[in-house]
């Protein structure tokens, strides 16, 4: 459960001597469920990603704290926070943010190798993932060798090598044409109910957003009351 308690989030503009504050985010309170699939849905600038970076431990809130598996983590300082992502988190991006030089294989064994798991270990698990997703036969490719709905697959194995309780989804599916979005997205609900793993998403499109289970509107930095809850 991810618990957050009256979070402002200010940034300072400009040249130094002359700068402005800029508030981006304004009193935000949400609870987000464990094992559920949480969406934050907003027009562009209106403060997602801020809010993704402040749950992510990337920025630090002006204002409030955020509690996460019931730990307060708002004044974790840098080596804190790089163990509980570790811990708790796996990453989606628009982007993928594979790496280039790397093959399928290899870019969802990185995490593993990070952490320091025996070689033995991490081909054990990294087999087990590219089962998973549904990569087998595409172990031995580099990521320009994939189509976007691939790469987008093999990031979410690199996302889930490290079983987290937790992935942080930034318009996973943006660089996706509508088929393969919804290919993604019912692997999302897939790996949602299978492992109950808690899924919050940001995006700006509201089609995406029909997978989950709790609905939060952002609006010029303030989050609207009215959360809609589906039930699946
Ligand atoms: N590092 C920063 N310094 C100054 N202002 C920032 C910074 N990051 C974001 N902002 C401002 O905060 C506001 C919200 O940005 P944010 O990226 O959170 O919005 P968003 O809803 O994720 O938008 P998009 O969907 O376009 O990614 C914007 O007005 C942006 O200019």
């Amino acid at each position: 459960m991810i618990s957050i308690k009256n979070i402002s989030h200010s940034f300072k503009i400009g040249k130094k001597g002359t700068e402005e504050t800029v508030p981006v985010l304004k009193d935000v309170s949400m609870d987000i469920p464990k094992g559920e699939i949480t969406c934050i849905v907003g027009k562009s600038g209106s403060g997602k990603s801020t809010l993704l970076n402040l749950i992510s431990g990337y920025i630090a809130p002006t204002e409030g704290t955020i509690e996460i598996n019931n730990q307060t983590v708002t004044n974790f300082n840098e080596k804190e926070w790089a163990q509980f992502r570790l811990e708790h988190f796996g990453f989606i991006f628009q982007n993928f943010q594979l790496i280039p030089s790397l093959t399928t294989y290899e870019n969802i064994e990185l995490p593993l190798t990070l952490k320091g798991m025996r070689k033995s270990h991490r081909k054990q698990k990294v087999l087990e993932i590219l089962q998973t997703v549904g990569l087998e036969n595409h172990r031995n490719h580099y990521p320009n060798e994939l189509s976007g709905g691939q790469q987008q697959r093999v990031s979410i194995a690199r996302a889930l090598v490290l079983n987290p309780s937790i992935i942080l989804a930034d318009e996973p599916t943006g660089s996706l044409d509508s088929e393969t979005e919804r290919v993604i997205l019912s692997f999302i609900q897939t790996l949602n109910k299978q492992y109950g793993i808690t899924f919050v998403m940001i995006t700006h499109d509201e089609e995406v957003s029909s997978i989950a289970h709790h609905k939060l509107h952002l609006h010029d930095g303030v989050l609207r009351k009215e959360g809609v809850k589906n039930e699946f």
